[in-house]
């Protein structure tokens, strides 16, 4: 049996192979021994999408000898991913690729060279991080941490706790990502003020400004309080040191799934166990995810970067980026999906593809996607609107090999409807020939968002939510309120506008999604019931 590390990858070549695994060709000593020295890249995050996409990309750049030095994966949140999914299997991961057939494409992932914490306790991990970015070398810091990983507030508009310790206590202890970063930052100024790029690679709208904002923010309150030196808070915004490029990112990467592990292990690789960490990361030494990839960068670079143009990631201006991120997280993919997994999850869907194959749910991500986003939509010119929603719709998200579940991306909805529904809102109110109150979909989704909070499915019986850091607030906003229930409002979620982003009540949606959420909750079968009379 198959066992995934360095030594078994360098003694078991042709055993490998004969699985239908492809093997790095570079010299990992070399490269490992080049990154000691000179690091080049370090990347926040060291979840599924930067391991299946990412630092595949830069393996193939590794490979071909485009590169010399490899990807520093660290983690400022989950430390256990480190511990049971990096170290034990030498950093390497296994990329199982699906296409629609069935057929599984296997490569090991080689170009995570290091995987070390942002915990403090760490004596080694902590002078490793401040050696990495002290060092002139360093081109750039890279992101995937989640929409919630940039949010220095909470409900109510205040800082979180830890971001208040992390004020308070300046740059020497903090625990907040945006808290971590800022203070890496400043001892990248303190040692010489070198240049550095920052790329945030999340479903945020506008992503490299909101990590900007987090990480600025940070300084500017430490400032404030004489923690650090005056001129830090303008080494960060220099735009000729400091870079924070907008970026869209596109590939399901699904959770790692059972159903592939065995599979592999019929293949002959064992030792492929998926882990769900204490933090509820759902971690495997191998990552699964479909073919389809799409990275779209803003050129804006000030210390250099790799070039992964030769890896088939585009790099081009600002407004482009912004339109195919606007077109891919507010319209032709990211809405879709969380309608599927709110909608997917009350109906007691476990499986994308099936649900693509309900009439009712596919004429609701076609609603919202052909008919309600369309015509909003900005052409980014590298890529057609029209026929990305296509794939998504007939190749992607109906791809039954895909083991991506409602479940999975239903986590942390609190933190996406804004951009995800509340973005085409905001463009129908801006539009004059646009009325957001003729949509239909869209504040559908919305209801059923809110019903789903619920907790009880279609059949009237208690189901577990995905995580979210405003669960219990938004539960709390629906006490008393049961199937069957006659008079109960979900007011203070739709006036959230922190939430959504826009006053649904003030262009005339609020009311509309009450009544569907009403609806909705008359008894068991009413989702369904709801759904069908509106998608009609
Ligand atoms: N998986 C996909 O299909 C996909 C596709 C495109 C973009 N993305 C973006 O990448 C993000 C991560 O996806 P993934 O598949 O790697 O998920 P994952 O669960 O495998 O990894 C999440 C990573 O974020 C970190 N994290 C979670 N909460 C954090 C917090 N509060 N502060 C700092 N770090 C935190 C975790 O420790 C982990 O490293 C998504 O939220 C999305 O923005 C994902
Ligand atoms: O990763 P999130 O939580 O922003 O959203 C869940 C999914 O919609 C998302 O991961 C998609 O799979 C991805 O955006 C496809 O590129």
């Amino acid at each position: 049996m198959l066992r995934l590390t360095r030594s078994s990858i360098q003694r078991e070549q042709a055993a490998w192979t004969a699985a239908g695994v492809e093997l790095p060709q570079f010299d990992y000593e070399q490269v490992a021994k080049n990154t000691q020295q000179k690091p080049e890249w370090i990347h926040f995050g060291a979840g599924n999408i930067f391991r299946g996409f990412v630092a595949n990309a830069h393996q193939k750049l590794l490979d071909s000898g485009k590169a010399d030095t490899g990807i520093i994966a660290a983690e400022t949140f989950d430390f256990e991913m480190i511990d049971k999914v990096y170290k034990p299997y030498d950093n390497l991961t296994l990329l199982v690729l699906m296409n629609a057939r069935g057929d599984f494409q296997k490569r090991i992932v080689n170009s995570i060279v290091e995987g070390i914490t942002a915990d403090k306790s760490r004596e080694a991990d902590d002078r490793r991080l401040t050696e990495v970015f002290e060092n002139p070398s360093l081109q750039m810091a890279s992101f995937t941490i989640t929409e919630k990983g940039y949010s220095l507030t909470g409900p109510n508009g205040k800082y979180l706790g830890i971001v208040e310790k992390d004020i308070e206590g300046g740059p020497e202890q903090p625990v907040h990502a945006m808290s971590i970063v800022a203070s890496l930052a400043y001892k990248r100024y303190l040692k010489g003020a070198f240049p550095m790029t920052f790329v945030s690679m999340d479903n945020c709208s506008h992503n490299g400004d909101k990590l900007k904002k987090g990480v600025v923010t940070i300084a500017k309150e430490w400032t404030a309080r004489g923690l650090v030196e005056e001129g830090f808070v303008a080494y960060l915004e220099n735009e000729q040191l400091i870079a924070f490029p907008l970026s869209m990112i596109d590939k399901i990467t699904p959770r790692p799934s059972e159903t592939v592990q065995a599979a592999l292990l019929e293949q002959g690789i064992g030792g492929m166990d998926v882990i769900i960490t204490s933090k509820n990361t759902y971690t495997a030494p191998f990552v699964n995810a479909e073919i389809s990839e799409y990275l779209v960068i803003e050129d804006k670079f000030t210390n250099g970067r790799p070039l992964l143009e030769e890896a088939g990631i585009i790099f081009t201006d600002r407004d482009t980026v912004n339109n195919v991120e606007t077109m891919k997280v507010t319209t032709c993919l990211n809405p879709l999906h969380t309608a599927l997994a709110v909608s997917g999850c009350l109906l007691g869907y476990t499986l994308i593809a099936d649900e693509m194959k309900d009439d009712t749910l596919r004429r609701f991500v076609e609603m919202i996607g052909y008919k309600e986003g369309l015509p909003v939509v900005v052409d980014p010119g590298i890529l057609s609107p029209k026929q990305f929603l296509d794939e998504v719709l007939t190749e992607r998200f109906a791809n039954p090999f895909i083991p991506d579940t409602p479940q999975r991306i239903a986590t942390d909805t609190s933190q996406k409807v804004g951009i995800r529904f509340g973005e085409t809102i905001k463009a129908y109110i801006r539009r004059e020939d646009l009325d957001p109150a003729q949509l239909t979909a869209i504040p559908l989704a919305i209801a059923v968002w809110c019903r789903y909070l619920l907790g009880v499915n279609d059949e009237g019986e208690a189901f577990t939510l995905s995580p979210d850091p405003l669960l219990e607030t938004l539960q709390g906003h629906l006490q008393g309120v049961a199937l069957g229930g006659r008079n109960a409002s979900v007011r203070p979620i739709l006036e959230d506008e922190q939430l959504f982003g826009v006053p649904l009540y003030e262009i005339g949606l609020g009311s509309k999604i009450e009544g569907m959420f009403l609806e909705m909750l008359a008894g068991p079968g009413a989702v369904r019931r709801t759904l069908e009379k509106y998608l009609k």
